[in-house]
């Protein structure tokens, strides 16, 4: 079981390629490491094996699927300004009824609190904002989590906290983790293994 790359190619309108022949592998129940530096496409690789984005060819496959183009998609990508993933109009609670809403427990776990649920995302920090977008990722669906940046505007408790909830999390449930960061400690700490974006290009 794993979320494999192979050889994917990809250009934004109108600009150069940011990848010819790409190719990664992330075993289910392994959380993998991207480093990079900026504006080399970690973003946009992420956003290409969510599905937000089309590869111009190459292949993305899940346990050995082609990725899904329509419906629920096994890999869910978590960014890093969660004001900017949700409806501000909404109370969380539907925030996380319009993905199908995680349990009582899972929230519990996650550490939302029954009463946030009636707020709107401008009445939460950005630390209790992410921990929605990882309920709200974490479907029973759910096969890999790719996170771009998920703690960088986060103080370092929160960032502690956030992490610890989410690798418990993804341990349970046996799912595969990109996590992509531009911090080394960080990766050091919480990753199996590490592949830098320059390889991928
Ligand atoms: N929608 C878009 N249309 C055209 N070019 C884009 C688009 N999105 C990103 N780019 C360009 O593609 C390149 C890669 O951007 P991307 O955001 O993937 O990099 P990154 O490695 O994630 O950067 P950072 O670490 O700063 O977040 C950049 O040169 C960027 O300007």
């Amino acid at each position: 079981m794993a979320l494999v790359v192979r050889d994917l190619a990809f250009a934004h309108p109108g600009r150069e390629p940011l990848f010819r022949a790409a190719t990664l592998r992330v075993e289910a129940g392994t959380v993998v490491g991207l480093t990079g530096p900026s504006g080399v496409g970690k973003s946009t690789f992420a956003a290409l094996l969510a599905g937000d984005l089309r590869p111009a060819s190459g292949e993305i496959q899940v346990d050995g699927r082609p990725l899904p183009r329509r419906g629920f998609r096994p890999v869910q990508l978590i960014h890093q300004h969660p004001e900017l993933a949700v409806n501000p109009r909404w109370r969380m609670r539907s925030v996380l009824d319009e993905a199908g809403r995680p349990s009582r427990e899972t929230l519990d776990r996650i550490g939302i609190r029954p009463d946030w649920l009636e707020r709107f995302p401008e009445e939460l920090s950005g630390g209790e904002l992410q921990r929605f977008c990882i309920a709200r990722a974490l479907q029973p669906g759910t096969r890999y989590l790719v996170v771009d940046e998920l703690t960088a505007m986060f103080d370092a408790l929160t960032q502690a906290g956030i992490w610890h909830t989410l690798l418990d999390l993804v341990r349970d449930r046996g799912l595969g983790l990109l996590a992509i960061s531009h911090e080394p400690a960080l990766l050091d700490r919480v990753c199996d293994d590490q592949i830098s974006i320059e390889r991928l290009r």
